[in-house]
């Protein structure tokens, strides 16, 4: 059967001219890739066999084995493992397969240093052979089918595919080298390897040399040792290996829970953020086992959506080997495993929390959006944890503050946990609407995750302390206790007071249709206006949100507050006074209110009316 020519993604081809071309320091780590791939393959058809015992037929035990050819310049690495189809190798090794790696292409910018970096981090699997191979043949055949297939390609755009033989089931790479890299013919070089980023592999990787075989790893399944036996490089090949992952860990858990249910967690908190953290399937991917053997890393009840970054494994000593998705749903083991996990990772946090504050910013930085969801999601003793493992962002400066931090620099008079929503700190701290609690010193929490519209409604409060946004309703501002006014301040007020009132009035006609209601502000000092949503209205942030998703229309009206002690509306209520009845507010009322929405980023209802109207007043005061 002639061979068949197909072509790469055009992504894979991207990948592979930066792989092929790549500054990589460490090109050894190939064959991690290689070795890595070849385990899972093991461990998915070990599950399958479960069930379908026929499958493995008379060669049930698992092995890697790495072979080398001198004269031919080739290093080999076979697996016993799942093998593949025909479709399956075309999708798997000409189109990327792996959800996050599309979008991660896209995201190279062809400057080799910082691609090299980005790879660095993410990892290219199987296309990492091409570092070291100038052409590359699969042979693979997939457990329980005759046919067996034979891929090629020097990683230039292309491949061919034709039907080939095969002794046995499973895969057969084999790397014709590069000049340069034949010291992967070595077998110094190859146990060196294997032994740094391989121990961990719980199949036996084995090097064979004539009639000699030697097995390069330990072959035992890291988490199932001891904690002081496993150095924090072997923590972190596992981690590499079982997270597909490239970063640090930013923490690693290793425990065994015995008892009424027995089970060992090896998990990792990433030290940088995912790919797929927030696609909208939130899913989690630690790895189920079931007595060292491989189930799924699709048991989405084992870890709650807001834990989802969590890496790792976790081996049960009580669930059936050949336990089924349904029954994983169910199962009241889960269950319990799900609670032990909560527990464990919340506890510690707390602790890194506590003793290492800064550290624990970053990991904030991170993973602090995906937590919050559990405020949402969560009620009793796992939302109050949740609760004091939050941290946010503050008036009062550039770090992050606790809400137990926050209720200890509360103000005289203070009840509430004051807040400000928006996408972005820094114009959140230019609102009109803090200033007047600027003025007095009282914090204001300034929150930019989306996910905070929605916990706080359900959250509600804190250890008594109710939330409340500055941006509605009335501010509770005159019972905390603050610098108080001079005479001479307190008596101007009282003059304007009445003057402002019928400024107000007059406001409350000229923009009936516009507003809600115009009040006088206490919580301006420096603004002449600011809009601010009725008690028990929408927050304005969540409000804008919904519009843009166009689930809202433009019919929601706003409250206007004006500030009696701004210049602007001192003159304007003078101006009425003065004028009575006669008096023509309607043009300022107006460009007021326009103001104020400016304020807010919003955009102009009538940028028109606006223009003309600024520039009536503009060519008054210049005239
Ligand atoms: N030895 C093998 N046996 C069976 N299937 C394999 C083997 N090697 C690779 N594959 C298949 O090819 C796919 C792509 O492999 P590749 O190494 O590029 O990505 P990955 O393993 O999914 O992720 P990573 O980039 O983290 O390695 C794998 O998901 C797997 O389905």
């Amino acid at each position: 059967m002639s061979a068949e020519k197909l072509s790469f993604q055009a992504e894979v081809s991207r990948l592979l001219d930066i792989v092929v071309n790549s500054l990589y320091s460490e090109k050894e780590i190939f064959l991690r890739e290689l070795v890595s791939n070849a385990s899972d393959a093991c461990d998915k058809l070990r599950y399958l066999a479960l069930t379908k015992g026929e499958l493995l037929g008379d060669d049930a035990a698992f092995a890697i084995t790495l072979t080398t050819d001198a004269k031919a310049r080739t290093l080999t690495i076979s697996d016993n493992g799942i093998g593949m189809d025909r479709d399956e190798l075309i999708a798997n090794l000409g189109t990327i397969a792996r959800s996050g790696t599309a979008a991660f292409v896209g995201e190279l910018s062809g400057d080799a240093k910082k691609d090299t970096n980005l790879i660095g981090q993410f990892g290219v699997g199987f296309y990492s052979a091409y570092m070291v191979a100038e052409k590359v043949e699969v042979l693979t055949r997939k457990a329980g089918e005759e046919a067996a297939w034979l891929w090629t390609s020097d990683g230039r755009g292309d491949f061919t595919i034709q039907q080939s033989e095969k002794a046995g089931r499973g895969t057969l790479i084999t790397l014709h080298l590069r000049e340069g890299s034949e010291e992967y013919l070595e077998a110094d070089r190859l146990r060196q390897i294997v032994k740094r980023y391989s121990d961990h592999i719980a199949i036996p990787i084995r090097l064979v040399e004539g009639d000699k075989t030697e097995t390069l790893n330990r072959a035992s399944a890291l988490w199932t040792r001891s904690k002081s036996e496993i150095t924090p490089e072997e923590y972190k090949e596992f981690y590499h290996h079982a997270a597909h992952a490239f970063d640090e860990p930013w923490e690693t858990l290793h425990w065994q829970a015995e008892g009424l249910i027995s089970y060992t967690g090896l998990l990792f908190v990433p030290g940088s953020r995912p790919f797929d953290l927030f696609h909208p399937e939130r899913k989690s991917r630690v790895k189920l086992y079931v007595r060292r053997v491989f189930i799924t890393d699709d048991c989405q009840e084992l870890v709650p959506e807001y834990l989802r970054f969590l890496r790792g494994v976790v081996d049960s000593e009580d669930l059936p080997l050949n336990v089924s998705r349904e029954m994983l749903q169910a199962s009241p083991v889960v269950q319990k495993i799900r609670q032990g996990i909560v527990k464990r990772v919340l506890g510690e946090l707390q602790k890194k929390a506590e003793k290492e504050p800064e550290a624990y910013s970053g990991f904030w930085e991170n993973f602090g959006p995906v937590l919050k969801e559990g405020l949402y999601s969560e009620h009793g003793s796992d939302r109050e944890q949740l609760l004091k493992l939050a941290r946010f962002r503050s008036s009062n400066g550039d770090g992050l503050v606790s809400l137990a931090d926050y209720a200890g620099r509360m103000k005289e008079g203070q009840d509430t946990i004051f807040y400000i929503t928006g996408e972005d700190a820094a114009a959140l701290l230019e609102s009109p609407q803090l200033e007047g609690f600027r003025a007095k010193g009282v914090e204001v929490l300034l929150l930019t995750d989306p996910i905070d519209e929605f916990w706080i409604p359900s959250v509600v409060e804190y250890e008594g302390h109710k939330f409340k946004s500055v941006t509605r309703g009335g501010t509770d501002l005159a019972k905390v206790k603050g610098a108080e006014k001079s005479d001479a301040e307190k008596k101007e007020e009282a003059d304007s007071k009445d003057d402002v009132g019928s400024l107000v009035a007059l406001m409350q006609l000229a923009l009936k249709d516009e507003v809600k209601d115009v009040r006088a502000s206490e919580r301006l000092t420096d603004s002449a206006v600011c809009l601010v949503a009725d008690e028990g209205d929408m927050d304005m942030h969540l409000e804008r949100l919904l519009r843009q998703h166009k689930q809202l229309d433009n019919s929601f009206k706003r409250i206007l507050e004006v500030n009696p002690a701004h210049p602007v509306i001192r003159k304007l209520a003078a101006h009425v006074a003065a004028k009575g009845g006669e008096a023509s507010i309607d043009d300022a009322a107006l460009l007021l209110l326009d103001q104020a929405r400016i304020l807010e980023g919003e955009p102009l209802r009538d940028a028109r009316g606006f223009a003309t109207r600024l520039s009536a007043f503009l060519e008054k005061g210049l005239g």
